[in-house]
């Protein structure tokens, strides 16, 4: 039988981010649009951290399953760690292309030297016996002045990843998983539950 991790995300971009991080160990990812397409789980913590909780014993309670979850968001220094926790709702309703224009307007009279930025993502990892546990991972890069790369998805267009020397969208979900925040949470999970995660 395969083993399958469930993330209680309806972010297919987020899936896909996951995809390539989890096939490799020899799972299959299973989202909330497989298991629980009607529930809605408001995100109303102020930390990475009480979201990612948050999703994770939601869907865990509902499923009677072990289930992870993901929060993340942009921290650009400019602007005091803005959009942050709320990055997927920074110019309304959960717009990528709506939020990437709020995010430049709002960057445009700042000098290159300024522009630095990092993605943050907390991971949670919930179930029926055990306490949940959070790891959390970070990716430092910076925003560029205009959207450039068609994969990933979120703000990938606009992050430039300098040690790279290309732009988060330009980058195959591989060469993304090896050096973003969303990886290297994984790979803390992996070295914290290697039972889990062998
Ligand atoms: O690797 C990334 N590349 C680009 N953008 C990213 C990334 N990681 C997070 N982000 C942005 C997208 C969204 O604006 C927010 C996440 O918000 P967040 O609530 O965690 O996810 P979501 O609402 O899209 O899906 P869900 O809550 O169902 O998992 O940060
Ligand atoms: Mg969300």
């Amino acid at each position: 039988m395969t083993k399958q991790v469930v993330i209680a995300t309806k972010n297919k971009g987020k899936a896909k981010d996951f995809e390539a991080l989890f096939i490799p160990l020899g799972y299959k990812v299973v989202t909330m649009f497989e298991v629980a397409p009607e529930l809605e789980i408001e995100e109303t913590g102020t930390t990475f951290e009480e979201n990612a909780v948050l999703k994770a014993e939601t869907l865990a309670r509902e499923l009677g399953t072990i289930v992870i979850a993901d929060d993340s968001g942009l921290a650009v220094d400019a602007l005091n760690g803005e959009p942050g926790v709320y990055s997927a709702r920074y110019a309304g309703d959960h717009d990528d292309e709506a939020n990437m224009v709020k995010l430049l307007a709002n960057m445009e009279h700042v000098d290159d030297a300024q522009r630095t930025a990092r993605f943050c993502c907390c991971i949670a990892i919930a179930g029926p016996d055990f306490e949940t546990m959070t790891v959390f991972g970070t990716c430092e890069g910076v925003i560029a002045h205009e959207k450039r790369g068609t994969n990933g998805f979120g703000y990938d267009p606009i992050f430039f990843v300098p040690s790279l020397n290309r732009m988060m969208a330009e980058l195959t979900a591989e060469e993304k998983g090896a050096i973003s925040h969303r990886g290297n949470a994984i790979r803390q999970l992996k070295e914290q539950l290697p039972t889990f995660m062998n």
